[in-house]
């Protein structure tokens, strides 16, 4: 087995009196996706925010290509070559698709980076051709010119995906990456994350949409009062029997 690339080992996080997660173990190879689901409060969000070095946890540690980060800041990660998108959008409305990815792009370079020092971002060539590139990828090459504002939800998230790619990641967290897209966005956005997938990249994601996650993942980690549940191939999780009492009345 090839070593993995995010790595969660007994991850417990305690806030407040409440034992939110509790000795979660989890792991991401290269060019496999896990999707990780729950219910409602289950703790998936505290566990993608554990992982991408948001919070810390109370015990436990976190591994990324082999290296503890457990005590690592989110930018350090990040520069380690884990990228994530968030539950709520992190765009800059003012600025078109093209200049967003341009922000994210300069802002995985070496050069230190502040997106408050210019009101428009610095052109260089390079950083132009990776743009169009990841647009490509993500299938808004046409709309580079648009204001983030006037994009439509599903073409946000897209676009959101791009600047979590821009830093070519090795791992990539994604939280409820398709919240509250349509039908037809939700198929574009399959596609293209599968194929991120299969370039080789780590992917753990977080999705509401039960049949995209049981249709992508290569595994599935359920999460239930902050426990996990099970892990397994998305058949034998969705023939577990504990799995479908913490789910009893949902359709799995
Ligand atoms: N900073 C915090 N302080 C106290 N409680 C918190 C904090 N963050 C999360 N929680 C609690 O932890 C539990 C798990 O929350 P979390 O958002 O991780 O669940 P989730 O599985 O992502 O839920 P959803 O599917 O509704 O997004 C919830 O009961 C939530 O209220």
């Amino acid at each position: 087995m090839t070593a993995a690339v995010i790595s969660g080992r007994a991850i417990g996080w305690r806030v407040g009196g409440a034992q939110i997660l509790d000795d979660v173990t989890l792991d991401v190879g290269a060019g496999e996706l896990l999707g990780i689901i729950g219910p409602n409060g289950a703790g998936k969000s505290s566990l993608v925010n554990i992982l991408s070095g948001v919070t810390r946890p109370t015990t436990g540690t976190v591994h990324l290509a082999g290296d503890d980060v457990t005590r690592r800041s989110a930018t350090r990660r990040a520069r380690l070559g884990l990228s994530r998108s968030f539950q709520t959008s992190a765009l800059f409305d003012g600025l078109t698709a093209g200049e967003n990815v341009h922000l994210a792009v300069q802002a995985s370079g070496s050069a230190p980076f502040s997106p408050f020092r210019t009101a428009r971002p610095r052109r260089t060539p390079d950083a132009g051709e990776g743009v169009e590139a990841l647009l490509h990828r993500v299938r808004i090459r046409g709309r580079g010119a648009t204001l983030a504002r006037d994009l439509s939800h599903g073409d946000r998230r897209k676009l959101e995906l791009a600047m979590a790619l821009a830093s070519n990641p090795k791992a990539l967290l994604l939280d409820e990456p398709m919240a509250g897209v349509s039908a037809e966005d939700v198929d574009g956005l399959t596609e293209i994350i599968g194929e991120v997938r299969d370039s080789g990249v780590a992917v753990a994601m977080v999705e509401h949409h039960m049949h995209v996650v049981l249709g992508l993942a290569d595994r599935v980690a359920v999460l239930h009062h902050g426990q996990l549940l099970a892990t397994g191939s998305p058949r034998a999780v969705t023939h577990d029997e504990r799995v479908q009492q913490a789910y009893l009345g949902e359709a799995l």
